[in-house]
């Protein structure tokens, strides 16, 4: 499984703009020949979240209908990281996934609000899992700051991901934060991290993208990389059940003594 890793700039409260890149992004990681292709975290306004009352995609529905239409077009599943989006009058940061079909087959708001970049102000926290399917691989996706509850990411995969992805706009300051907690979330979950995070700046934070693909042993496939632009890595699916059935972890878990 080909997956396209797009970690790219985005445009300060610049939807219009924002959405142009991505379709080109589509069309270069389809023309490369992957399956899945994969943005970071609210790549359709940045962290303008004084102005998403006009700037954030209204039920999505800009968004949804992009993703939806490219993945159709050019027959590749799209992790569409996060948007900013308004739905009743409340904000929130919110996962799209299209499949290779051109279907909507999951939406997640960010559970985790961060407060060093003032989201709890702003915007509203999910509450729900995101548990999706793609080429009949069963994945889960997370957002940013999600990353660092461990129980989280476990629910996930107790649902069956054997993927889980995490877009992301992690400021260069606790890059290292980033790749250690990737690694071990990786680790712990037996389970390929595909972690994807944007360049440049915004007025507030500067990012050094870093976007990382863990395999379940722990081998780094991806990493290091401070450029804009799209990196690709192959995963090998059957890793997850060789590196469970070498040290069981989740046969050998103590549920009654986590309560
Ligand atoms: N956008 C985010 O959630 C950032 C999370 C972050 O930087 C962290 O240290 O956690």
């Amino acid at each position: 499984m080909k997956i396209a890793c797009v970690q790219m700039d985005i445009q300060f409260a610049n939807p219009e703009n924002n959405f142009t890149a991505i379709t080109r992004y589509v069309e270069e990681a389809a023309r490369n020949d992957a399956d899945i292709v994969v943005f970071p975290e609210m790549w359709n306004t940045g962290y303008a979240l004084d102005k998403l009352e006009s700037l954030a995609d209204l039920e999505g529905e800009a968004t949804k209908k992009l993703i939806a239409s490219l993945a159709q077009i050019y027959t590749i599943n799209i992790v569409a990281g996060s948007v900013s989006t308004k739905r009743q009058d409340q904000f929130y940061n919110t996962m799209y996934v299209a499949n290779r079909l051109g279907h909507i087959v999951a939406k997640y708001d960010k559970a985790h609000l961060f407060k060093l970049m003032e989201e709890h102000l702003f915007l509203q926290p999910g509450k729900k899992t995101n548990i999706f399917q793609l080429d009949n691989t069963i994945c889960g996706g997370v957002i940013c700051y999600d990353l660092r509850f461990p129980e989280w990411i476990r629910k996930h995969v107790l649902s069956g991901a054997n993927i889980i992805f995490v877009p992301a706009q992690w400021p260069d300051k606790r890059i290292d934060h980033w790749q250690i907690l990737l690694q071990a979330r990786a680790i712990e979950n037996q389970c390929y991290i595909v972690a994807v995070n944007r360049v440049g700046e915004d007025p507030n934070n500067k990012f050094n993208g870093h976007s990382m693909v863990v395999a379940p042993w722990g081998e780094i496939l991806l990493r290091n990389q401070t450029d804009s632009g799209i990196f690709y890595t192959t995963l090998d699916l059957s890793e997850v059940d060789r590196v469970r059935n070498t040290i069981p972890v989740f046969s050998d878990r103590r549920e009654e003594l986590y309560q």
